[in-house]
């Protein structure tokens, strides 16, 4: 059987009296592209935070390609990992998030290849190449010398995607990547990352409210609801034969509001 790519084993995260991952066992294999959907508030989002130790978890370990995030092995022992262990480790994930979190002060080249985290190991002439051709990738090479204000919400998405392939991450979080976007910006995200996940050169885990894109790029869709994963299967299963009530109602709901 082949080791899985990202592993939660009894994941626990609370914010004081609230649980938001209640033992959370999941797992994502080498290659696949999978889609959490669920409820507002149901840990979906938290799931790719604790990941990406933005956030601490209480109980539980986190696995990256078979070793220990929040842990590590001294002498024998799995004792809390050291922030050495966990840059390294984390060096695999790349996430995007809604809300871009561009650099104002910075074109959308320099976004690409100005941070020491985005072009360790490069010259600024290779680091700079590889950016204009991540940024032609993602359909913005004209864009190069823009700022964020001077791009639409959809192009500064773009480059942010951009910006995390540059740090070569296995690993592509994507945080609800459409959500903070106009309507008529949504396409050019989503062709993006349609062309990631067919490219099958990463593990995707994608958080997202647009239940016809999670059917159709996924080859795992996952509900959560109350912090635990409560069903999960191939997309047309999960959408077209739900087996849980609460995922029967919530797609009802989503349907209805069309
Ligand atoms: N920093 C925080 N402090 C306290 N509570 C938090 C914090 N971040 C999230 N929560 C709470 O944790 C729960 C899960 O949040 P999370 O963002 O993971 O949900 P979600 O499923 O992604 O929801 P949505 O679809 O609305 O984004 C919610 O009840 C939320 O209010």
């Amino acid at each position: 059987m082949t080791q899985p790519m990202i592993q939660f084993d009894k994941v626990l995260k609370a914010y004081g009296a609230l649980q938001v991952l209640k033992d959370l066992d999941f797992t994502v294999d080498k290659g696949e592209v999978v889609s959490i959907i669920g409820p507002s508030g149901s840990g979906k989002t938290t799931v790719l935070r604790v990941l990406m130790t933005l956030e601490p978890i209480q109980g539980g370990t986190m696995y990256v390609d078979g070793e220990p995030l929040n842990r590590m092995q001294a002498n024998g022992e799995l004792v809390d990992a050291s922030a050495a262990h966990i840059r390294r480790i984390r060096s695999k994930i790349g996430m995007v998030f809604q809300s871009f979190n561009l650099f104002p002060h910075m074109t959308a080249l320099e976004n690409c290849n100005e941070s020491p985290i985005y072009t360790q190991g490069k010259t600024k002439a290779e680091a700079t190449e590889e950016s204009m051709r991540l940024l032609d990738m993602v359909g913005l090479a004209d864009k190069a010398g823009h700022y964020p204000s001077q791009l639409s919400g959809g192009q500064q998405q773009r480059v942010a995607i951009a910006r995390t392939l540059a740090m070569h991450p296995e690993v592509l979080l994507f945080d609800e990547p459409t959500s903070a976007l106009d309507p008529e910006m949504v396409g050019e995200v989503l062709e993006v990352i349609r062309e990631l996940a067919r490219s099958g050169n990463y593990t995707i885990l994608l958080v997202t409210h647009q239940m016809g894109f999670a059917r159709e790029v996924s080859d795992r869709v996952c509900f959560f609801d109350g912090g635990r994963m409560v069903e999960q299967g191939l997309p047309d299963d999960l959408f077209g034969n739900p087996q849980n009530e609460r995922l029967q109602q919530f797609l009802s709901k989503v349907l209805e509001a069309g």
